[in-house]
């Protein structure tokens, strides 16, 4: 019988750390496996992304938001069809209920010609960035990584292939041609006397498959931790990145894994800046529940749905 039908779920009050660079794949399947099972959260370590191209996405991340906001207007997301470009601050609503999201961010996607299928169709997201004009070497720092983290994404939903009793590739039709978007973040601190409910990032899950973030040395993640029912703090470890599970591997296990709430709030007493990469998968694919997430007599939690479906819908409601 399969271990996702009979193993109770491990118990760990904290977010492990996941080497990329196990001797072998049965046991990065099984590390996952364990992480998946609990929060949806853990960070991973040997991930092989050039530390100096890290740097160069937080250099050009804040040189970008230090300029003055009649600049970063230039390249509003309001401009673009694709939403690439500059979000204003409190620009987006992620908890549903609370007040505006104190953050400002820049989307960028792939780089899409207009002669692309993806672009003539009309799909969602799909088009050309923006870019800032005066920031210098932000174009080509941030397409740099875009592709690192492609990669990357593709290689965790390998893993996480596995760690489902599946065949590596199981997901490979998923990642063909898929929907990604980086998004870089600032947070100003805290306010002294926030509005209730006011915080940097509202209590939210991520909508596609998985998301690979990029911390700053500060803290003010926290993910919703169902057994003690309590928000925990995920604070930065240096040379790692922080990955969580979306909405659609949700669906696929029927919540076996979860796609776990989490929000920001920025006490840290400075300015935060993280960068989450959001893989959300390719839109027409249609997601339902894995037949070895299902026990006998179980039915599946979410109705099948296409990853464009959701993604619409989600913006819709975030951005109301
Ligand atoms: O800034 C962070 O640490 C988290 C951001 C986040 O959860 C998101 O953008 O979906
Ligand atoms: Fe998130």
């Amino acid at each position: 019988m399969s271990l996702l039908r009979s193993a109770p779920p491990p118990v760990s009050n904290s977010v492990p750390v996941i080497d990329l660079h196990p001797a072998r794949d049965e046991q990065l399947g099984y590390a996952l496996r364990q992480a998946c099972l609990d929060t949806g959260f853990f960070y991973i370590a040997h991930h092989g992304i050039d530390e100096a191209l890290i740097e160069r996405v937080f250099e050009a991340s804040k040189a970008f938001f230090d300029q003055p906001l009649e600049r970063k207007k230039q390249v509003d997301k309001a401009k673009s069809p694709a939403n690439r470009g500059y979000e204003f601050l409190k620009g987006q609503t992620l908890e549903a209920g609370a007040p505006p999201d104190l953050k400002e961010g820049f989307y960028i996607g792939e780089e899409l010609s207009a002669d692309d299928p993806r672009v003539r169709g009309g799909e969602f997201n799909a088009g050309a960035n923006q870019w800032p004009e005066d920031v210098p070497g932000f174009r080509e720092t941030m397409n740099e990584y875009f592709a690192a983290m492609l990669g990357l994404s593709k290689r965790i939903m390998r893993g996480l292939a596995l760690s489902l009793d599946l065949p590596e590739g199981y997901f490979d039709e998923f990642c063909r041609e898929p929907l990604a978007t980086l998004r870089l973040l600032h947070y100003p601190q805290q306010p002294e006397k926030p509005a209730p409910g006011e915080k940097g990032c509202g209590a939210h899950t991520d909508f596609g498959g998985i998301t690979i973030l990029l911390l700053d040395d500060n803290p003010g993640l926290q993910v919703w931790d169902i057994r003690s029912e309590r928000w925990m703090d995920v604070d930065p470890i240096p040379g790692t990145f922080v990955v969580n599970l979306g909405d659609m591997v949700a669906r696929w296990t029927n919540d076996r894994y979860r796609s776990t709430l989490h929000r920001v709030v920025n006490t840290s007493g400075n300015e935060r800046y993280s960068v989450p990469f959001f893989f959300s998968g390719q839109l027409q694919h249609e997601v339902h529940c894995l037949p070895n997430c299902l026990n006998a007599g179980e039915t599946p939690k979410y109705p099948p749905t296409t990853v464009g479906d959701h993604m619409r819908e989600m913006y819709r409601r975030t951005y109301a």
